[in-house]
């Protein structure tokens, strides 16, 4: 099947489910020109021009993939109790729900069970993947010394057991299955949510009601096929039909753009103000000159904490209070012109270690290193570099505003 094929198999799809694109937009593959990136899939872009306020792709709510759906399916094809898999993250349920489209394959007797084949088809495949998981050797090293490094590393850890788990309990059912359920399967479809997830809120049945913890990432097939543009004015709509808490046939989640679109330009999601270190992490992208960027901060001591320190230093005033607090002599009593010192000290010799720990960025692709992954990289370096540099200038504006003790006549 040719791409153009899967993706309109994807909405023939999505339309017979009761969702829909909208008439004046066209799926592609691959991005418009000028992303310089990898072609991680595709995009979609306006055949006519689009008003305000258009709704570009609408999925019902039957087609959304959630953890008790994966749960459901996955009960009935493991011969499992629901509290067998309940210990099962949602990644977990949803990538191996996700996984098992290809396991089993396209076939009848399965169509009851994986009803998301025409939705996993047009995904993007491994070789298009670009998070850190999916870097090479060579390239993981251009991270080292930068904290992206270290969560790319946790990651792998993390999702690895995840997946050994799953995997040692589908083989107790069926080895075969066992056998084409490789890792690389189930961290193509973990990367899949992580690049693509929607919160759980969207589908409750009253948005206004905030529900205890985080929401839980869903998937919604088709809402996800715009790529992201920072601040792009968009609004994803919930229609719930009827009052119980199982919606009624014609309940949907939308897409609306509120700029108009010019015929041929590519139409953009927002997918929220993220810095490049959870983009790359989560997304395998990354924006030039990221003005969401940030670094995270991690100081020890009964005053310690975890901050997040953006650009032109947003963020470090609790990391100033922390530190300052930390080297005051005289606990209780208002911080003294030395102790103002000693904090603006602290505060610049941390961040200058920190950015003496940051790899160098080279204009050049290094070798055994992807020229997008490079790209990417540079990025995220050159993001948390400034960050720091930023922070060294305002440990020494804090220096200069310390209050200098009146001179004694
Ligand atoms: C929700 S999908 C968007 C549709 C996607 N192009 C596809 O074919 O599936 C998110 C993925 O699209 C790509 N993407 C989205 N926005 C991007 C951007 N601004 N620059 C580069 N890649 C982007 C990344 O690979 C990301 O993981």
């Amino acid at each position: 099947m040719s791409a153009e094929e899967i993706l309109q198999e994807l909405r023939q799809w999505l339309e017979r489910n009761g969702g829909f694109f909208h008439s004046q937009v066209r799926l592609k593959q691959g991005f418009e020109s000028y992303w310089n990136q990898v072609d991680s899939g595709f995009s979609v872009v306006a055949s006519e021009n689009l008003p305000a306020d258009s709704k570009i792709v609408s999925c019902p709510f039957a087609l959304v993939i959630t953890k008790d759906l994966a749960l459901g399916s996955l009960s009935t094809l493991l011969h499992s109790t629901a509290r067998d898999l309940a210990n099962w993250s949602e990644r977990q349920l949803i990538s191996t729900y996700l996984s098992f489209h290809w396991i089993i394959g396209d076939d009848e007797s399965s169509k009851n069970l994986l009803r998301h084949f025409p939705y996993v088809k047009s995904l993007p495949t491994l070789d298009k993947l670009r998070t850190p998981l999916h870097f090479t050797q060579a390239e993981l090293e251009l991270l080292k010394g930068s904290n992206l490094y270290g969560a790319t590393l946790d990651r792998q850890r993390e999702w690895q057991a995840e997946f050994e788990e799953c995997r040692s309990a589908v083989s107790t059912v069926n080895r075969e299955w066992a056998d084409k359920f490789t890792w690389e399967l189930y961290l193509t479809a973990a990367t899949h949510l992580s690049s693509r997830a929607f919160p759980s809120t969207l589908v409750s049945r009253n948005l206004t009601l905030t529900s205890p913890g985080d929401p839980e990432p869903i998937l919604l097939p088709g809402v996800d096929s715009l790529n992201h543009a920072r601040a792009e004015p968009v609004s994803w709509v919930q229609s719930y039909l009827g009052s119980g808490p199982v919606p009624d046939a014609g309940s949907c989640i939308s897409l609306v753009l509120h700029n108009p679109v010019t015929a041929g330009a590519e139409l953009f999601n927002n997918y929220g103000p993220k810095p490049n270190a959870e983009l790359i992490l989560g997304y395998g992208f990354s924006l030039p000159n990221n003005p969401d960027d940030t670094i995270v901060l991690k100081l020890g001591g009964p005053q310690g904490g975890r901050w997040e320190v953006g650009r032109e230093a947003r963020g470090a005033d609790p990391v100033w209070d922390s530190v300052l607090s930390a080297v005051q002599c005289d606990e209780g009593s208002e911080p003294s012109y030395e102790d103002h010192l000693d904090a603006a000290d602290a505060l610049a010799h941390m961040a200058q270690q920190l950015l003496d720990k940051l790899p160098e960025v080279s204009i050049f692709t290094p070798h055994g290193a992807r020229e997008d992954v490079a790209l990417m990289i540079r990025h995220y370096i050159e993001g948390q570099r400034e960050i720091l540099e930023s922070l060294i200038q305002y440990a020494e504006a804090k220096e200069w505003h310390g209050e200098i003790p009146a001179v004694e006549t």
